[in-house]
């Protein structure tokens, strides 16, 4: 099967700074792919090169390919709303918005265009039941959202993510900000959501992506390392900085 993410030789500036050197990978798809190394070495930058999050930055340069299910995401022409739709993001701290639960789900649908009460209220009781949160709130759909615990929260954001109905999850350390039960709910639910979507997640820990990815990349100032099944990256690294980041040499 195709990858469905392909980049090739990707570099990034802010400004003047280089913060990504000729990076080439391909994702495969409904699989899980854990960005790992030290901080500043340029992950969530990566991570968000494949929705064009970047383009909010001003100063911002970017050349080479990133290619979706084979299209360019950097030709002009490119529908960068529908893009987003199908490549979603998970951020570190939750950010629910200040509405109710309901509307949280609802918001992305309702300016895609859905109005149909029936259609929202199938989509956002989905939407939770895939963020394995309907349970916990089906009772409080019209309560204000910024009343649920962090963990709450953050499920509630990917079911928000869920609701566009994307075929790509980008998780930018979506735990970081979590106690050790709610993050492995999260990494859970993490594992389940595979079946149906990519993901490509950014994390500090690394028991975290041994425990839940499939193929780990590895980068360092900017460069990726090294990137292989995740197995082979944590037991057998090719290259010695992989070795010496894993074994706790630096970083
Ligand atoms: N908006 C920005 N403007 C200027 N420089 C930035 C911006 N965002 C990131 N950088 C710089 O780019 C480099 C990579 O940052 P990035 O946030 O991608 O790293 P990271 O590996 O995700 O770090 P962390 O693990 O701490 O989140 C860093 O040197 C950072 O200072």
């Amino acid at each position: 099967m195709d990858p469905i993410l392909q980049v090739k030789d990707l570099d990034l500036w802010y400004g003047a700074h280089q913060a990504l050197h000729s990076v080439s990978m391909d994702i495969p798809e409904k699989s899980i792919t854990a960005f790992i190394g030290p901080s500043g070495c340029g992950k969530s930058t990566f991570l968000k090169t494949m929705n064009r999050m970047n383009d909010l930055v001003p100063g911002v340069k970017i050349t080479g390919e990133v290619r979706y299910r084979g299209e360019d995401i950097y030709a002009p022409g490119t529908d960068v709303c529908r893009l987003r739709r199908e490549i979603g993001m998970v951020f570190q701290k939750p950010n629910p918005f200040p509405m109710s639960i309901y509307d949280n789900i609802a918001y992305g649908p309702r300016t895609h265009g859905i109005r149909s009460k029936a259609r929202l209220d199938e989509l956002v009781e989905r939407s939770l039941r895939g963020a394995a949160i309907w349970d916990e709130v089906k009772d409080r759909l019209k309560k204000n959202a910024l009343g649920l615990s962090g963990g709450q929260q953050q499920r509630l954001c990917i079911a928000r993510a869920l609701a566009v109905e994307p075929a790509v999850l980008l998780m930018d350390e979506p735990t970081s900000a979590l106690d050790p039960i709610s993050t492995s709910r999260i990494e859970e639910l993490t594992m389940e959501l595979k079946e149906r979507y990519t993901i490509v997640i950014v994390t500090h820990n690394m028991q975290q992506a041994v425990r839940i990815s499939d193929r780990t990349a590895f980068f360092l100032l900017g460069e990726l390392v090294e990137y292989g099944a995740t197995e082979q990256v944590f037991s057998a690294p090719a290259e010695k900085r992989t070795e010496d980041y894993i074994t706790g040499r630096f970083g």
